[in-house]
């Protein structure tokens, strides 16, 4: 920070909030006339002059040294992927990101560390693997102070490795069957309930169910009721049922057996700790992700399938330790009113 003439001032950056009163007439007016981080303009001088202001306190634009809003482009930068996009100017140094698309928003958390290890640059931006809509705000960042050494971006330009640090993936899985299993269900000595649940779910998504099975608890019967699904070329199979203990249990085993490479049996999320993620291999090598759902999903509003699903429909392949990591926040607190996904769980 310096002290110079106002009549030097042009380019230079104000350190705080100038003050205008007007205190009658049309233009009255009490309140900041200039702001702090604002680049003193040939036109501004004047104005200045007749605010009293002879001199002024500006930081040093020396050569090597960014203004916070540029600085605030080159982050913005650093951060913008596949369906995101800047949302505006920067306003006092902070520049938005938002969604440009619906889809699931996903960030490496391991390179945004290493950028926010930089003392005076932040990306704040919300939870990734979480389904956004456009126009959503995804993240925010700024430098701290007014103005920073270019060197500084540099650095945290290289942590970021030439990748965006974020993305939003839209959804492209269109198409899915249902297989609920379980005899009483094929005999209809219980209503289906699981498979309406599941099928609003996945239309969230904008999936559509397109087959749905009831075949019992026979391992052939599932067996066959996949491989039904895949040679109609759905995009996703979700059995539901009969995942747990019980010898009549066969879903995991049906999964396995009809040949899916699984990924997953067992989770680290309540509830849901029974669930399994597989891939068949479909038409034209496309990967078919199959999925058994354990019995909760049809009585709780927030499982480990709402954890998951986001990215299982924008087309991503999940592995182990995608699931792994959910044990943090994986814990459903059950409350009284479920907020979800405005609550902790999965974060
Ligand atoms: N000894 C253990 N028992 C259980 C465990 C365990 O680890 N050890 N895990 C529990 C957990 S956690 C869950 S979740 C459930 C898993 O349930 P399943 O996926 O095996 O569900 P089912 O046994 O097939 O059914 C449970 C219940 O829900 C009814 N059901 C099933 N499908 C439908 C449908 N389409 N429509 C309506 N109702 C349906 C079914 O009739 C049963 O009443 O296991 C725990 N037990
Ligand atoms: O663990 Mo079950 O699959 O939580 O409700």
């Amino acid at each position: 920070m310096k002290l110079i003439k106002t009549v030097d001032a042009v380019g230079h950056v104000l350190c705080h909030d100038m003050t205008q009163i007007i205190p009658e007439g049309e233009k009255r007016y009490k309140g900041p006339r200039f702001r702090k981080g604002h680049v003193v303009t040939q036109e501004d001088v004047p104005v200045l002059l007749g605010m009293g202001k002879v001199n002024l306190y500006v930081w040093e634009m020396t050569p090597g040294m960014l203004h916070e809003d540029e600085a605030a482009h080159r982050l913005a930068a650093l951060c913008l992927g596949e369906g995101t996009a800047v949302a505006g100017e920067p306003s006092e140094g902070k520049i938005m990101i938002e969604a440009a698309c619906d889809g699931v928003f996903m960030l490496d958390s391991e390179r945004l560390i290493a950028v926010n290890s930089f003392d005076e640059v932040m990306v704040a931006t919300r939870k990734g693997n979480f389904g956004v809509r456009r126009g959503d705000k995804l993240a925010g960042t700024r430098v701290i102070p007014l103005v920073v050494k270019e060197e500084v971006l540099k650095a945290a330009e290289a942590a970021a490795a030439d990748e965006p640090l974020m993305c939003v993936k839209p959804y492209v899985l269109k198409t899915a069957a249902i297989v609920a299993t379980g005899s009483e269900v094929k005999q209809g000595l219980i209503d289906d309930r699981f498979t309406p649940v599941m099928r609003a779910k996945l239309e969230s998504f904008g999936v559509e169910t397109v087959v749905k099975a009831k075949p019992g608890d026979e391992m052939d019967d599932i067996v066959a009721a996949i491989h039904d699904a895949v040679e109609r070329d759905v995009d996703l199979v979700l059995c539901t049922g009969g995942m747990s203990v019980d010898p009549d249990d066969n879903t995991p085993g049906s999964i396995k057996r009809a040949g899916a490479r699984i990924v997953t049996y067992g989770a680290p999320v309540l509830p849901g700790a029974m669930m399994l993620l597989g891939y068949l291999d479909g038409r034209d090598g496309k990967q078919v992700p199959v999925l058994g759902v354990p019995g909760c999903a049809m009585y709780n509003k927030a499982t480990v399938l709402d954890l998951v699903l986001p990215r299982i429909v924008a087309g991503v392949e999940l592995t182990k330790r995608d699931f792994q990591v959910l044990g943090e926040g994986g814990m459903c607190l059950g409350c009284p009113t479920c907020t979800y996904p405005v609550c902790p769980f999965g974060k």
